[in-house]
């Protein structure tokens, strides 16, 4: 045995008898975790998914696993590892506790499958949707435990859908976490160049996170929008599977993320398209609960006060004489009546502080207010 097979070996046996350390420790806290789940089993209702509990225990491993590279001079293990590990530790806990079905837009593949995933790990059943308002319904429904819907893009803005399904007073659902995703895009054509592109597929916000990276790369391509960037995929195989209709699927182009490799054989001929480089979405996750307070939080809510002159101020005059930061204010179309509108409001706090429960309290004394916080929930970073 050559000197480095030596040592390799020798590394190698040290290695697995940490592994099987990690292994133990990890069925020893699946075990704490599943009585855990029995404890509220035995004690009502308590929701077996704490959002709030969750990010508690990344925010300190972070801050730990930081602290222990300092300390040592050792090259410290990134965040998104410590994330990624103690996601799919804490999600393989909970299926213990109880099982998890996560609905989201589907198909298999889109952001927010990635989105999802990367909450609640490899183990719960995921529940594709073909539309958002299926997302919302399989949660109220009960046939979904939790459901992960997009809401806003950093440079594209609001996910105007998301937000109309919130706005429906008669939907009984909560935002109980947000997921940051960086977003990228890639191009996939069977197309032999640029030029032979005639059509672009997408769901409309990749249209628009790549509007730039278009009007220089493919100024006369028709934009063509579908449901999802895994279903734009689907309908450029379908098109070349029946060999007729009115799509040449030679001349077309579909953008998405790097999945649809995994998803269908169109090519990958472009990467990084997106105009933004830090490009990041926001999703957040639904269910029939929000999250208690975590220490680092948000609350979003949807409001409206009578219609007259000075109506935006007055909302938001609430939260700012208490000093209660404002991280976004949104508008939509009330739909009820011409030129009136909703505003979806997410500030800094919790429902349960004071500050921010003496504000939506002020807001619905107001002439005409109106306010319904859609949910409490840890802030979380981008990934
Ligand atoms: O602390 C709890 O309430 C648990 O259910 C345990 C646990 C965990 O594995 O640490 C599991 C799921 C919850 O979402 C939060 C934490």
């Amino acid at each position: 045995m050559g000197d480095l097979e030596e040592k390799l070996n020798e590394l190698r046996i040290a290695i697995d008898a940490v592994d099987d350390e990690v292994l133990d420790l990890i069925r020893k806290r699946a075990q704490l975790a599943a009585q855990v789940g029995e404890a509220k089993q035995n004690k009502g209702n308590a929701p077996f998914y704490v959002p709030s509990r969750e990010a508690s225990i990344i925010r300190r491993l972070l801050a730990r696993n930081a602290d222990a590279a300092h300390a040592s001079h050792e090259t410290k293990i990134s965040d998104e590892a410590i994330h990624g590990i103690y996601r799919e530790i804490i999600g393989a806990c909970l299926a213990l506790e109880h099982p998890m079905t996560i609905a989201y837009l589907g198909p298999e593949g889109t952001f927010s499958h990635t989105a999802a995933t990367r909450q609640f790990g490899a183990t719960p059943k995921y529940l594709p949707c073909s539309s958002l308002e299926l997302v919302f319904d399989e949660v109220e429904a009960g046939r979904a435990t939790y459901g992960v819907v997009p809401v806003e893009n950093a440079f594209e803005g609001a996910v105007t859908p998301t937000l109309d399904l919130f706005a429906d007073m008669e939907r009984d659902v909560y935002i109980c976490a947000e997921v940051q995703l960086s977003i990228h895009h890639h191009l996939f054509t069977y197309a032999e160049s640029l030029e032979d592109i005639d059509v672009v597929i997408s769901h409309p916000q990749p249209l628009g996170q790549c509007r730039d990276w278009l009007a220089s790369h493919l100024p006369n391509a028709q934009l063509m929008e579908s449901s999802s960037t895994i279903r734009g995929a689907q309908i450029v195989e379908e098109a070349k599977a029946s060999g007729s209709g009115a799509l040449d699927w030679q001349k077309c182009a579909v953008i998405g993320p790097y999945s649809i490799v995994d998803q269908s054989d169109l090519p990958l001929v472009q990467r990084n398209i997106e105009d933004f480089h830090d490009n990041t979405t926001r999703f957040f996750v639904i269910g029939k609960h929000d999250s208690p307070a975590s220490g680092e939080d948000k609350t979003s809510m949807v409001m409206s006060i009578k219609d007259e002159p000075g109506v935006l101020h007055n909302l938001i005059s609430s939260f700012a004489t208490r000093g209660i930061g404002l991280t976004r204010i949104e508008s939509r179309p009330s739909k009820k009546k011409l030129w009136e509108y909703v505003f979806f409001v997410d500030v800094q706090g919790h429902r349960d502080d004071a500050e921010v429960a003496a504000a939506i309290a002020e807001i619905q004394a107001k002439p005409g207010g109106f306010i319904k916080v859609l949910g409490s929930y840890p802030v979380s970073k981008p990934l």
